[in-house]
């Protein structure tokens, strides 16, 4: 499974996205970062087609942003950033709502994610890290081969996040997962691969242990030093 992208994208005629090319691979967790503004979320939006960017997003040569909105869900899902619930769906309909989820594949999306206990329980009544559960819960319920996440461990306490990442690292051995993160350090530590997006562009593209806090440090506008503890690389960063 091949994911080959190219787009470029504009906001009534601001460009926010300058030809931004790359191919990834499943098996390959990749984790796009960049400052606040870079053009991440545009990003994500543009490849699942909320967005119309120009350009492609060929998954196995097939160009998902011609198809049709219908099909092309089937075969990529966003998770966007999260957001609280409007509606009083109980967790169970809020992972089968508007998918193309068999209640199996609703059951083992929540027992992944460990809410299927909760399942009868209202979504409004989910804390902020059970509620991003819940969104990832419903985009692999949808079983699409593409799975696009914007800042999952956003409003996460630490076991939270980990409890994320793990999950990601086990899902990319299955299907192509991208995703948003601020946190560097979990982007150090989990992914096999990073994308460095600023002002739009691929500023730099890499495996974590190639990035060197040189170019964080330009494109961040900090001091920032990177150390290894215990064989593990961390970034620390100063003004
Ligand atoms: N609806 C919109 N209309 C006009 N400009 C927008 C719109 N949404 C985003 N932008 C602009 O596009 C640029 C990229 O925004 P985007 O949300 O993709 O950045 P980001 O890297 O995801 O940022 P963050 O880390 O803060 O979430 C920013 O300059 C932003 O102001």
């Amino acid at each position: 499974m091949i994911l080959e992208v190219k787009l470029s994208f504009s906001y009534s005629g601001k460009e926010v996205l300058k030809n931004v090319e790359f191919t990834t691979e499943k098996g390959e967790l990749l984790a796009i970062i960049g400052p606040n503004g870079a053009g991440k979320s545009t990003l994500l939006k543009s490849m699942v087609g909320i967005l119309r960017p120009t350009g492609y997003v060929k998954l196995n040569g097939t160009d998902l942003l011609s198809l049709k909105p219908k099909e092309r869900a089937k075969l990529i899902t966003y998770v966007p950033q999260s957001s609280y619930p409007e509606f009083a769906f109980t967790i169970e309909e809020f992972v089968e709502l508007g998918t193309y989820a068999t209640r199996r594949d609703m059951r083992s999306a929540l027992k992944r994610v460990d809410l299927w206990e909760k399942r009868k329980e209202q979504i409004t009544n989910l804390s902020g890290g059970e509620y991003q559960l819940a969104l990832i819960a419903r985009a692999l319920a949808q079983g699409s081969e593409v799975i696009l996440l914007d800042e999952p461990t956003s409003h996460l306490d630490i076991n939270h996040a980990l409890r994320i990442m793990e999950l990601l690292r086990e899902l990319r051995e299955e299907r192509i997962v991208i995703t948003v993160l601020h946190d560097l350090n979990l982007a150090l530590r989990y992914a096999e691969r990073l994308i460095l997006i600023h002002e739009g562009r691929k500023r730099w593209d890499g495996a974590p242990d190639e990035l060197s806090p040189a170019v964080i440090g330009e494109v961040y506008g900090i001091n920032a030093k990177i150390v290894e503890v215990d064989g593990e690389r961390l970034l620390l960063a100063n003004l």
